[in-house]
């Protein structure tokens, strides 16, 4: 049976981007809200968030990170396909990676985001992104989605060590009665009630890579941690209801109920940007601190060689797909594979909708 990559002479790798100097602060704001109800009050306070840092977001050098290891480790595996990057907001864009791609002769690229579960904002609206860099870039290349990843292995393994990491940086004291605070975007809820195919996909993909993690940690501790699925970076007017609760009024209500400690495991993100470094290792630690309760949080998947390997897994078993084969698919825990085309209105754009790559719609 044929192998490798053919169709795909490329991989794009497409991230949200974000800005590397105090002056990029508020393009980028503007770029990512641009017709956004979001509140002017919110942005001065996220405007804040990445002047705490120097106005420099860590989500591009650590995107770069990811394309050298992906790279690296499309060499070590004897695949030679060039590796792209472009991001929804901030520079190096789609429509730079469009032009280098079309200029290379690159006909048909693999899409890997750098988003694990479905919903507007996590899909949707990178396809339509990418819509619009290819209609600036006549001739560019076709472009195909790979499958939302969330329950793939080479994703959920590296967030099941770092749980087990972060229990074991806790306090002894505090370790046997804390909780599991698996932490996530806060999105708003007719987003979520939009996100997948049929709806809710988005807290639902998010509750089974919970449990998928407390079991394993079950497995490995022989003790059932108790988790909760729970809310960052909430934006919007307060008027709209957002999924909840917040991670800080969690930490309370299990400060107030006497539990001594919490690991925080970002399952929502796979790098350590902005909502991880500012919304939990800042702002959650502090309001863990001033509770007195002890709290580790879990690295994200980065750039762990099982999630790396992920993205070349993830491609070889689409490009078989395209070539009609019957593939196996890795999976974990007892969603199906997440589908490789998106089916009409999946992750409805909750204003309305906008040309979108990578769907049948
Ligand atoms: C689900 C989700 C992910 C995870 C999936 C994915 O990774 O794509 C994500 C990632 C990210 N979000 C990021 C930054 C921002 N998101 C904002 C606003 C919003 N995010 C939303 C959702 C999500 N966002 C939503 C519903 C809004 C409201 C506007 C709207 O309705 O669309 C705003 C505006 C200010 C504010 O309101 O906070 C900023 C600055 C960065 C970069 C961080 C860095 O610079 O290191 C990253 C990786
Ligand atoms: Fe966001």
């Amino acid at each position: 049976m044929p192998s490798g990559p053919d169709p795909y002479d490329a991989l794009l790798l497409v991230s949200f981007g974000g800005p590397e100097r105090p002056e990029d602060v508020v393009p980028f704001l503007r770029n990512v809200t641009t017709g956004k109800n979001i509140p002017d009050e919110r942005l001065v306070e996220v405007g804040a968030h990445y002047e705490l840092f120097g106005g420099r977001s860590p989500i591009n050098d650590q995107n770069r990170a990811l394309l050298a290891a992906i790279r690296e480790d499309f060499a070590s595996n004897g695949l030679d396909l060039p590796v792209y990057w472009g991001n929804r907001n901030w520079d190096p864009y789609l429509t730079d990676a469009l032009e280098q791609m079309k200029a290379d002769g690159i006909r048909r690229a693999a899409c890997i985001v750098t988003s694990a579960y479905s919903s507007y904002s996590g899909c949707r609206q990178y396809r339509e992104n990418l819509a619009d860099a290819a209609a600036a870039i006549p001739g560019a290349p076709q472009l195909d989605r790979l499958r939302a990843y969330f329950n793939h292995p080479g994703f959920v393994e590296p967030n099941v060590d770092a749980t087990l990491a972060a229990l074991a940086q806790l306090p002894d004291d505090a370790r046997h009665e804390a909780h599991l605070v698996f932490v996530t975007h806060s999105i708003p809820e007719v987003m979520n009630a939009g996100s997948g195919p049929i709806g809710d996909a988005y807290v639902y993909q998010h509750r089974v890579v919970m449990d998928e993690i407390s079991d394993r940690v079950q497995d490995e501790t022989g003790h059932r941690y108790p988790s909760a699925l729970v809310y960052c970076s909430r934006s919007g007017p307060p008027s709209m209801p957002w999924l909840e609760p917040d991670v800080n009024d969690h930490l309370a209500a299990l400060n107030k109920a006497g539990v001594p400690g919490a690991v925080l495991v970002p399952i929502g993100f796979v790098s350590d940007h902005m909502e991880v470094i500012y919304d939990l290792d800042t702002e959650a630690m502090a309001t863990a601190r001033d509770l007195g309760m002890a709290c580790e949080r879990a690295a994200t998947a980065g750039v762990d060689p099982r999630f790396v390997a992920m993205v070349r897994e993830l491609l070889l078993e689409r490009a078989a797909v395209e070539r009609g084969q019957e593939i196996e698919r890795a999976v974990v825990g007892p969603a199906p594979a997440a589908w490789d085309v998106c089916a009409p209105g999946c992750c409805a754009n909750p204003r309305g909708p906008r040309p979108a790559l990578c769907g049948s719609d």
